[in-house]
């Protein structure tokens, strides 16, 4: 997205000048031929940069009352003065209050685009960074190929160059603010800035501060999230933790894309698009009047659904692979192998924690491994944890000693088929094919051991790979 440039003067030939040479060298401009109109120009939406003229005809306030205006809504705001011959000490006074420069016209266009440029460098490079840290985090790509994830790719695409608000659903750490994140990377927003809420981290009394920011005697104290977000994507995490009166001027935001800073009185005007999440069934939580219904509807335009990793674990090898070869890489050693051992493991398990968990358990075994043993990933590198919960049955050895040889084969049976069938996703040809059995047999054998029809559905279903 372009700087954007205020042109105050009260000419119209120059402020029409002035925005043809600035527009040519890209910058966005926008115009005000009095004092008035000038400040609720930049109260409407800040711009990088004001060209401001010390002579305003037929204006309440003149150059440099406009300037203390400014300089008490917003420090930070650069202001180059436009002066005419014979007011130059005006100017000079101009920058003791808080002007960066000045320019006497007439004006050569060279002299205007230097300053204008050294002026707008500070907001240039805090866009450039930005966009470095949009790459950065759009870096973390989007891991996975599994029918519910391609689904979920696919929907993203189909919203990016829209506007419409997102629903994410999605226990935590299953991967929604990546989704998010990629939306927004894909969307004509990708030059603006993510900016994420956590909501569950904001304690409810400074919610609407760091949400509206703040504002002191008509002077701005401190941005909001909401500002920060202007031309980019607000990310609601977690959106039900949000207080309800917080919920209350939310909701009126997405209504009229404005707001007033705590503590002020002025509309400031947002372009935001707002995506949020919930781990939590928020028609429960409406139910029993801890969200606003209303809000639940104006956020939820397209509903999206992360599955747990336990639902798509068609995913893991790649997403192992994927954490192994980044920790190596910070180890700088290259990607391990990974033993068919010890991914069976790693699909087989429930991932209570879900693609975060999976990131932890394989950033801690290329920490705790010798380095010597990171080529390849042994199942014993694991950490125990993976295979205490696997089965659901931590007593299982003891169970299986204390059993004659048949009723302990068939538990030993039940068990390796369990986890086969949950390592792929419930296919039984997949499995079949894996332990060497005919697929009619595999049935057979589920059948006979009592597997068939099983309690989780999965157990017997072709599942979706
Ligand atoms: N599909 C994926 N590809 C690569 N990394 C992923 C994927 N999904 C999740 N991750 C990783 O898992 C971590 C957790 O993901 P993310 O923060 O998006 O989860 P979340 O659903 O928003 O969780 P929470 O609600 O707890 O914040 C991320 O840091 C990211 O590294």
């Amino acid at each position: 997205m372009a700087l954007e440039i205020l042109i105050v003067d009260d000419e119209r030939d120059i402020r029409e000048l002035v925005a043809g040479v600035l527009s040519d060298e890209g910058y966005e401009c926008r115009t005000a031929g009095d004092s008035t109109s000038a400040l609720a120009e930049i109260d409407t939406r800040r711009p990088s940069l004001v060209l401001l003229d010390v002579w305003l005809h037929g204006s309440p306030m003149d150059g440099l009352e406009v300037l203390d205006a400014i300089k008490a809504r917003e420090p930070e705001l650069p202001v180059i003065i436009f002066s005419g011959h014979g007011n130059i000490d005006t100017a000079v006074a101009a920058i003791g209050r808080g002007a960066v420069d000045f320019i006497e016209k007439p004006f050569e266009a060279e002299k205007l685009l230097h300053l204008v440029g050294k002026a707008t460098e500070t907001d240039r490079l805090r866009r450039e960074n930005q966009q470095l840290r949009q790459d950065f985090s759009t870096g973390e790509e989007f891991t996975g190929s599994s029918a519910p994830i391609n689904q979920v790719r696919a929907t993203l695409k189909r919203i990016a160059n829209t506007g419409s608000r997102l629903l994410i659903s999605g226990a935590a750490g299953s991967g929604k603010e990546v989704a998010a994140r990629l939306l927004h990377a894909w969307s004509p927003r990708a030059g603006n800035a993510f900016v994420s809420v956590n909501s569950a981290r904001i304690t409810p009394e400074r919610f609407e501060q760091e949400l509206f920011g703040e504002e002191a005697e008509g002077a701005l104290v401190r941005p909001g999230l909401l500002e920060t977000a202007d031309g980019g994507t607000l990310y609601l995490d977690e959106v039900s933790d949000m207080p309800l009166s917080t919920q209350a001027r939310i909701l009126r935001v997405l209504t009229d894309q404005a707001f007033v800073r705590v503590g002020g009185t002025r509309q400031i005007r947002v372009d935001v698009r707002v995506v949020s999440s919930t781990s939590r069934d928020l028609e429960k939580e409406i139910a029993e009047r801890r969200f606003r219904e209303d809000l639940f509807y104006r956020l939820n335009v397209v509903p999206l659904t992360i599955p747990a990793l336990r639902e798509r674990r068609d995913d893991i090898p790649a997403l192992v692979d994927h954490f192994f070869a980044r920790y190596a890489n910070e180890q700088g050693v290259p990607p391990p192998q990974v033993s068919p051992e010890a991914m069976t493991a790693l699909q087989a398990y429930e991932w209570p924690g879900n693609v975060r968990q999976l990131r932890n358990v394989v950033e801690r075994t290329v920490i705790m491994a010798p380095r010597e043993k990171l080529g390849r990933i042994e199942a014993d590198m694991l950490p125990p944890e993976i295979f205490s919960a696997r089965g659901g049955n931590d007593s299982g050895a003891t169970v299986l000693m204390s059993a004659p040889l048949r009723e302990a084969r068939e538990s030993f049976e039940r068990e390796y088929l369990r986890v086969q069938i949950r390592r792929f996703s419930g296919n039984i040809s997949k499995t079949a094919s894996f332990i060497g059995m005919e697929r009619s047999a595999l049935h057979r054998k589920l059948k006979l051991l009592g597997m068939s029809g099983g309690r989780e559905g999965e157990e017997t279903g072709e599942g979706t790979a």
